[in-house]
């Protein structure tokens, strides 16, 4: 791919069904879950991205195997076992949920990854491994690279956590806590956002036989098997969010194939979000159909637990007819980049007026102007892009192939939706 995508403009509304691969958080889930069960369990339409990749070969270098059939994951369980080199790559999927399984691991298992890796926040984990009696050599960093040196076993117990940062930092311990002498009581120290994430991984653990409630203060999860299961995962409802906005954008219709009738994604909000700005949103027999008026409303959102879809929201909300604030996103600056401050430079850069707050931002609208952007290693920076680039001609990315981190054909994607004439929209 060339190391500069010019982004398609679209003066015409689109029109366009498309159908994405599967969610990241649920296939990393699954690949943990069943990594840990009582049997093999075969995963139907995983994800098969970056990140996804990468958490297949870090339960592989443990000692489990994954096996490839057909498009389907199967994954067997085998006796975890270091010493072990993990490559977490920029997944904060992998550096949170992997190191509790590590510590069930008989060896030391280092992780380390993409130099920004190491520099996301995990001290949080970190702490709260050594608190159930697992032995972490970080270096007194609280980030990677690390070592956890596994003894085949964790004491667990009550554990108070700081998960302000990531809830990801939840959901790793309580995946792994079925398999711990005592399982886990887990307090949360104070916030923690992404929540949905969490009740994504609570759900996982239930679909699987884990007994897991909630507390006054966090979550309890009570020893035992977990179960192996044969599942089919939902469609990526984050990676839905820019080709739904390129409905908005062009006043143009655009349906996402296969969007569940219930689920805990984050994406699963985009309904209630992209309502607000104006779109028309209903459930076909096909999917989601996101309607777009021509005209993008602003959006006053607490977006702290939905965070994945702040940049392509705050994209929209640099062509929107008002002032837009988007809140409750700090910990956004602990991202694949800052996102805050990529979203501020991107965002400026087009002729949008940008404040930024400690936890968010303020976008109102301005002349609009062509630009070359940056991707900042970031898939949800180079969406945020393609969705400017339908309004603002001449947009420019650097590096589009940062979209490899969860949709790896996001570009062609998105070029072909453009690339089919405007439809008769009845
Ligand atoms: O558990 C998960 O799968 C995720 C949780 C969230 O993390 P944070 O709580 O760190 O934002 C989200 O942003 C990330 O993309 C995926
Ligand atoms: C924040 C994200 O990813 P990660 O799982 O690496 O935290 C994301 O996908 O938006």
């Amino acid at each position: 791919m060339s190391q500069v995508w010019t982004t398609p403009h679209r003066a015409t509304p689109v029109d366009a069904v498309v159908a994405l691969p599967g969610s990241k958080s649920l296939t990393a889930r699954a690949l943990v879950l069943a990594a840990l069960a009582d049997g093999p369990s075969r995963l139907v339409r995983p994800l098969r991205a970056r990140d996804t990749d990468l958490m297949a070969a870090a339960l592989r270098a443990l000692g489990v195997s994954v096996d490839e059939d057909g498009g389907d994951w199967v994954v067997t369980p085998g006796g975890l076992r270091g010493p072990a080199e993990v490559d977490a790559g920029l997944a904060g999927t992998v550096l949170r949920f992997l190191p509790p399984v590590a510590a069930l691991a008989d060896g030391p298992v280092r992780v380390d990854g993409d130099p920004r890796l190491r520099e996301r926040p995990n001290a949080g984990l970190v702490a709260a491994l050594r608190d159930l009696g697992v032995q972490v050599d970080d270096g007194g960093r609280g980030r990677a690279p690390f070592t956890v040196h596994g003894t085949g076993r964790v004491r667990g117990g009550a554990v108070t956590v700081d998960a302000s940062e990531s809830s990801q930092i939840v959901s790793g311990l309580l995946l792994a806590a079925a398999r711990f002498d005592r399982g886990v009581d887990l307090a949360l120290a104070g916030g923690v956002p992404s929540m949905p994430h969490v009740e994504m991984t609570v759900e996982s653990l239930r679909e699987r036989g884990v007994d897991v409630v909630r507390t006054e203060q966090g979550w309890r999860v009570a020893p035992g098997p977990v179960a192996a299961r044969d599942e089919v995962l939902e469609p990526d409802l984050s990676n839905a969010a820019p080709f739904l906005a390129a409905a908005l954008v062009t006043g143009g219709r655009v349906t996402v194939r296969d969007w569940p009738a219930e689920t805990t994604q984050p994406g699963g909000r985009l309904d209630a979000l992209l309502g607000a700005m104006g779109a028309h949103v209903e459930r076909t027999g096909e999917g989601l159909r996101v309607t777009g008026s021509g005209t993008v409303r602003p959006l006053v959102a607490d977006l702290g637990e939905v965070g994945e879809l702040t940049p392509v929201l705050a994209a929209l909300c640099a062509l929107a007819d008002g002032t837009s604030r988007l809140t409750g996103v700090g910990h956004l600056r602990g991202h694949e980049t800052d996102r805050l401050q990529a979203l501020d430079e991107v965002l400026t850069s087009v002729g949008a007026r940008v404040e930024q707050l400690p936890d968010g931002l303020v976008v109102a609208p301005g002349p609009l102007r062509a630009a070359r952007l940056g991707s900042y290693a970031d898939h949800r920076m180079v969406h945020a892009a393609a969705v400017l680039g339908l309004a603002v001609d001449g947009v420019e990315v650097r590096d589009p192939g940062a979209v490899s981190k969860t949709l790896p054909d996001f570009v062609d994607r998105w070029n072909a939706m453009l690339a089919t004439p405007a439809g008769a929209l009845p």
